[in-house]
């Protein structure tokens, strides 16, 4: 078996074609600017394509007059600049600070139209609109927290039934009513199969809010990685024979997700246990998975909705189930989503948390996304929150064309992971390197549940540590132009991460008006999906091509060229060749002779004829 070591591959970086078309061209802040940006070429280079833009336009002629200046750097000033926007919801104890975003009066103005426009669009939506045109659908994840506001009584009978229906599950588990069969007797652990939307809130809310020793604890498959897949099997060990498996597809037809259950299975058959009496699935009606759960007789199903997208679904069963199973408070993530629903359905701007998210991400990143959007909660348990809302933001708003069909490219870049820890990792960057972000620090005022606190120093706390890195890092990164949006909460509870998830929720909905998208689709996805269904099927082709070869003479082996002309692919070749090495690296039936790193001199074969196949 030829050694396949040394190869590598690399892969040109591709810059976004920020394109602006139609109507709603974006109003650029360089017209307006009251921040002064580095004298970077990309900075003229964007002040060359605004003007050109804004002679086209005339929803910003008057802005040319703007001030200009930089971001506020007078203390008393910028106090008065904090104070006027701060936005609070009192109920929530939520907070909203904007004043280190370097947004001008007169950008705020020529927004208001936009914001209208957008609000509307979302009364729309809510009242069951066909806000995702492309696929047809209604965008219903608002219901899910108040199920009244459903357009019709069929849907609201199908949530407060499907709410009904988790809980009642989640209490017979914990309590002991629905149990595995093994000698156990009870459930101690989850296994949650799924991908993307189907996993990402699960995991984030499992950090933020499972306690310490939950009823049952949870892992996650969220990938079609063989390895990942044994680790997670190899930690449960004997406790299979307890775990609850749920798999969450809402199409009920992923493939990583059908691998990772079809593994699971296998595990469970070498266990000697019966999947189907620990197997419960998330899926729509009728899906693929639906109808296996019900041929095969798992434990339970619950349904996931066709109006509600797999990135929005953490407030259906897709998030309640796997969170009222650790324990936690679904109802009060439900109460706090509803709240921040409420406040952000005002049409005043400021009063509106979302809208205010929504023109803060405009003016940092020229309604274009030209600058990243860097999240850092300071808390361990909000760990994931950056990872859940990449996938929020960025599926949502990676967008190729607007919704008049102009290329636009659009899209804002999510990364970040937590403070302080960070300081010690990129921050540096942040403050001095490349200026092409903007950061959001998520900030959690009680530091530790009362009565733990102690000083480590006179008159001062761990927690206080990580508050002073926090105002630290906010003021130096501000010092030198880099701006940023704080979101204060005053604990992680079940109705704050209820509440925070709702407002980049409605976040995003606003701010795609804005620029005029669908975000509720994701067809750049399908792209992928379906280039990596023709390599599997490429893959069939090269084994059947070498099965004929070997057939025909067991001692033939092939170059890559032939292998890719006797597959009628020869533009495939690269593709062949990975497909071999990648065979060749895990043992599988092919023998690859020759140096790996030199690919002409590969020659394969499969040294044994399987007769069926040749006639399969
Ligand atoms: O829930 P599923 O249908 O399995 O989909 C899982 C995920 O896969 C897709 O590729 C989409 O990009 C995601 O939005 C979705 O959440």
């Amino acid at each position: 078996m030829a050694s396949l070591s040394g190869l590598c591959s690399s892969f040109p970086s591709v810059k976004p074609n920020n394109r602006i078309g139609g109507e709603l061209s974006p109003v650029r802040k360089d017209s307006l600017a009251v921040s002064t940006r580095s004298n970077s070429s990309f900075k003229h280079s964007v002040a060359r394509e605004v003007s050109a833009d804004l002679s086209k336009t005339n929803d910003v002629a008057g802005l040319k007059q703007a001030k200009q200046g930089g971001l506020e750097k007078d203390p008393k000033a910028l106090w008065r600049r904090y104070v006027d926007w701060l936005y609070q919801h009192k109920e929530l104890g939520l907070y909203l600070d904007v004043s280190r975003i370097g947004f001008s009066d007169e950008f705020v103005s020529e927004m208001e139209p936009r914001f209208q426009a957008a609000f509307k669009a979302m009364e729309e939506l809510e009242r069951g609109a066909i806000a995702n045109p492309d696929e047809g659908r209604m965008v219903g994840h608002y219901w899910l927290r108040n199920a009244k506001l459903a357009p019709n009584p069929f849907l609201q009978v199908q949530i407060d039934k499907t709410l009904a229906a988790v809980c009642d599950f989640a209490d017979a588990v914990i309590s002991g009513k629905i149990k595995p069969p093994s000698p156990e007797g009870r459930f101690t652990q989850i296994l949650s199969v799924g991908i993307g939307g189907s996993a990402l809130g699960p995991q984030f809310v499992a950090e933020a809010l499972a306690p310490d020793n939950p009823p049952l604890k949870i892992r996650f498959i969220d990938n079609t990685d063989p390895a990942g897949i044994d680790h997670q099997i190899a930690q449960l060990g004997p406790e299979l024979a307890s775990t609850l498996v749920i798999v969450i597809s809402k199409s009920g037809g992923t493939p990583e997700t059908r691998n990772g259950l079809l593994e699971v299975q296998k595990a469970f058959r070498e266990a000697g246990l019966d999947f189907a009496k620990q197997g419960v699935a998330i899926t729509q009606e009728n899906s693929l998975l639906d109808n296996t759960t019900r041929i095969e007789g798992w434990v339970a199903r619950f349904p996931m909705f066709d109006w509600v997208g797999g990135r929005t679904s953490e407030m259906s069963a897709v998030g309640l189930l796997p969170a009222a199973l650790q324990g936690v408070d679904i109802r009060e993530m439900l109460i706090g989503a509803s709240m921040m629903d409420e406040a952000t359905r005002s049409t005043v701007l400021r009063k509106n948390p979302a809208a205010l998210l929504a023109l803060c991400w405009y003016w940092a990143t020229d309604g274009i996304g030209s600058k990243d959007m860097v999240v850092l909660p300071y808390k361990d348990s909000l760990l994931l929150f950056s990872r859940y809302l990449q996938q929020l933001v960025m599926e949502s708003l990676g967008k190729e064309f607007d919704l008049d069909g102009n290329r636009v490219n659009q899209g804002i870049s999510v990364y970040g992971n937590k403070g302080s820890t960070d300081q010690h990792a990129y921050i540096q960057q942040l403050r001095e390197g490349v200026h092409n972000f903007f950061v959001t620090f998520i900030e959690v005022l009680r530091d530790r549940p009362p009565g733990h606190d102690w000083e480590l120093e006179p008159g001062v706390t761990c927690g206080d540590y990580l508050f002073g890195m926090l105002q630290g890092t906010r003021s130096a990164l501000y010092a030198n132009d880099r701006e940023s949006i704080t979101v204060t909460v005053q604990e992680v509870t079940p109705r704050s991460v209820g509440a925070l998830i709702a407002l980049y929720e409605r976040a995003v909905g606003i701010y795609a008006s804005l620029v005029n998208i669908n975000a509720y689709h994701q067809p750049g996805v399908e792209a992928g999906k379906k280039a990596a269904g023709e390599v599997l099927a490429l893959q069939k082709r090269v084994l059947a091509v070498l099965n004929e070869a070997s057939c025909e003479d067991p001692a033939e082996s092939l170059t890559l060229q032939e292998i890719a002309d006797r597959c009628h692919a020869p533009d495939d070749i690269e593709m062949i060749y990975k497909i071999i090495e990648h065979m060749a690296a895990n043992d599988r039936a092919l023998i690859a002779e020759g140096d790996c790193g030199s690919p002409y001199s590969l020659k394969v074969f499969l040294g044994e004829c399987n007769v069926d196949e040749l006639y399969a």
